[in-house]
């Protein structure tokens, strides 16, 4: 599993583009008939996919982990951006569409990935975190997920916020997920910006239109960066970095963190003038 270790914020002041690239860039994921994952070690987060597209796929072990097996010590969440599929959690078969998410607890011992039509491959997303509790497997479908409009056409950001693993919804341990459509017409994400110190934070671009991309801003409020980013491309966020986004054309994007407390609330805005 490739590591990508911590980077300080002095460090990321004066990074190139190809080092900014190489350290917060992951852009291995949603590969056909692969299990792939790339090892944080912000909050000792784990992001990858898994494309069961001729065949089921299953989680293996990997010898970083030095467990017995992948969900010994963590949890997993998982959500679907393609086809139809099912997700197998020991014993439990959930069936799971665009947009639905599957929660795996510490010490699930398998886990396999289905897709329902070879044409039409389920592509999961999927966040782990450490977990120290087990709390039980569970689906949320996308309808469940309490969406919250925010954000207006004039400032070119009405978005749709869901919410699937927090405090209110899907329990865990330290996992917070879930996704943020835009509407068409709006290309911002999180502006403001904030930063919450207390966690780390990764973004999944998906449905980016083919040709658009999302200029992805990181690093402190005052010593901004950017990436520019495809579709299906993911992005480490340090605790310190602000997050967010500006696309040529809408998207949308799944969010995940985990860290010191599991409060979605829990931002420091930055205000926007206040950037630079
Ligand atoms: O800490 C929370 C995250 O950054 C996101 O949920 C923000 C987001 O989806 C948005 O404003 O569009
Ligand atoms: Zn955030």
């Amino acid at each position: 599993m490739e590591q990508r270790y911590h980077n300080s914020a002095k460090e990321v002041s004066t990074m190139t583009t190809a080092e900014l690239r190489g350290n917060f860039l992951v852009d291995s994921l949603m590969k056909a008939d692969e299990i792939s994952f790339v090892y944080s070690h912000y909050d000792r987060v784990i992001v990858g996919s898994a494309v069961p597209a001729n065949g089921p796929i299953s989680l293996p072990n990997y010898p970083e982990l030095r467990a017995e097996y992948f969900l010994e010590r963590r949890e997993l969440g998982i959500i679907n951006i393609g086809g139809p599929g099912e997700v197998v959690i020991d014993a439990q078969t959930f069936a799971i569409n665009k947009l639905d998410c599957v929660f795996a607890g510490k010490g699930s011992k398998e886990v396999t990935f289905k897709s329902l039509d070879a044409t039409n491959p389920a592509k999961y997303y999927l966040l782990s975190a450490p977990a120290h509790k087990e709390y039980p497997a569970s689906l949320m479908k996308k309808e469940d997920a309490t969406p919250v409009s925010i954000g207006s056409a004039e400032t070119s950001n009405a978005r749709t916020i869901y919410k699937y693993i927090h405090l209110d919804g899907i329990r865990s341990s330290q996992l917070v997920m879930g996704l943020t459509v835009l509407s068409t017409g709006s290309v911002w994400n999180t502006m403001p910006s904030h930063t919450h110190d207390r966690r780390m934070e990764m973004y999944f671009y998906f449905d980016v239109t083919p040709g658009q991309v999302v200029l992805h801003l990181m690093g402190e409020p005052q010593q901004t960066k950017h990436l520019v980013m495809k579709n299906n491309e993911a992005v480490i966020s340090p605790p310190w970095s602000i997050h967010s986004g500006c696309g040529t054309a809408n998207y949308s994007f799944i969010w995940g963190m985990a860290g010191e407390n599991q409060v979605y609330s829990d931002m420091d805005p930055v205000a926007i003038d206040e950037l630079k």
